[in-house]
């Protein structure tokens, strides 16, 4: 079967170019592989290091027990790519015109989503650009476009309202998130309070079930991330008042 025929950016030329390069059809058979379920995706990502467990200082100075660390999978493609297929499946049921990754964790997988979709994309600066086009959003979008955004981990719900505000502050609607790891820690319930339904591909609870069954965490580490879980929960984004602009 021409596995290349009929494929997004791939056509005519490029599509015989591709089945002459025997590296470039991987790439693409791997586009086509089937899913893998979230007990493998679980158990790579543990594999890759996206998972560090210990006492680690997160975000503002909070403590965990757990750190998700999903900057690694860009040195795992299939990785990249598993999640990504996870996202769009998520995204799949939400009506958007475009896309936009939380920087910078949340920046390839948006790309992977939107070369895979062909939907559009646009990224949001850290800082706006002080020079030429003085642009804080890159990209071509138009005002009231929907626009998707795409973010690795929620905890408080800070970092995506943050880019929310600056999409909502340029004329977009937004309305919807999907995000890798939802942290059970009440960022979810604060986006829905301020207009964001968030659909996640693992809650931490379902994560650490995953990987105590597949060997790979202790049952006593376990019961000390949700413990810390219960213990800090956030159910309002005041502390970061200031820093937002829309809520
Ligand atoms: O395990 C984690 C926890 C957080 N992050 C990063 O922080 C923000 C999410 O925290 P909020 O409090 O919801 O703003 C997210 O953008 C991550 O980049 C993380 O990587 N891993």
């Amino acid at each position: 079967a021409d596995i290349t025929a009929g494929f997004g950016p791939f056509r005519d030329s490029e599509s015989r170019l591709l089945r002459t390069r025997s590296s470039r059809i991987n790439y693409i058979s791997t586009y086509f592989q089937s899913m893998w379920s979230l007990e493998e995706l679980a158990v790579r990502l543990f594999d890759a290091g996206a998972v560090r467990l210990g006492d680690i200082e997160a975000k503002i100075g909070r403590r965990t027990p757990i750190y998700f660390d999903l900057r690694v999978v860009v040195s795992h493609p299939q990785i990249m790519l598993s999640v990504a297929q996870h996202l769009q499946k998520l995204a799949r049921e939400i009506d958007h015109d475009l896309l936009c990754g939380v920087p910078y964790a949340a920046l390839p997988l948006a790309a992977v989503m939107s070369v895979h979709t062909n939907t559009p994309m646009i990224m949001k600066r850290k800082e706006t650009k002080m020079y030429a086009t003085k642009r804080i959003l890159e990209g071509i979008f138009e005002k009231n476009q929907k626009c998707l955004v795409v973010e690795d981990v929620v905890t408080s719900g800070g970092s995506l309202m943050e880019t929310v505000g600056t999409l909502r502050s340029e004329g977009l609607v937004v309305t919807h998130a999907v995000i890798v790891l939802d942290r059970d820690q009440g960022g979810a319930s604060v986006l829905k309070q301020n207009g964001i339904h968030v659909k996640s591909i693992f809650t931490l609870t379902g994560l650490l079930k995953i990987l105590n069954e597949a060997g790979k965490i202790k049952d006593e580490t376990v019961e000390i991330i949700l413990e810390h879980i219960k213990e800090c929960q956030f159910s309002n984004l005041d502390f970061m008042k200031d820093n937002l602009e829309i809520m």
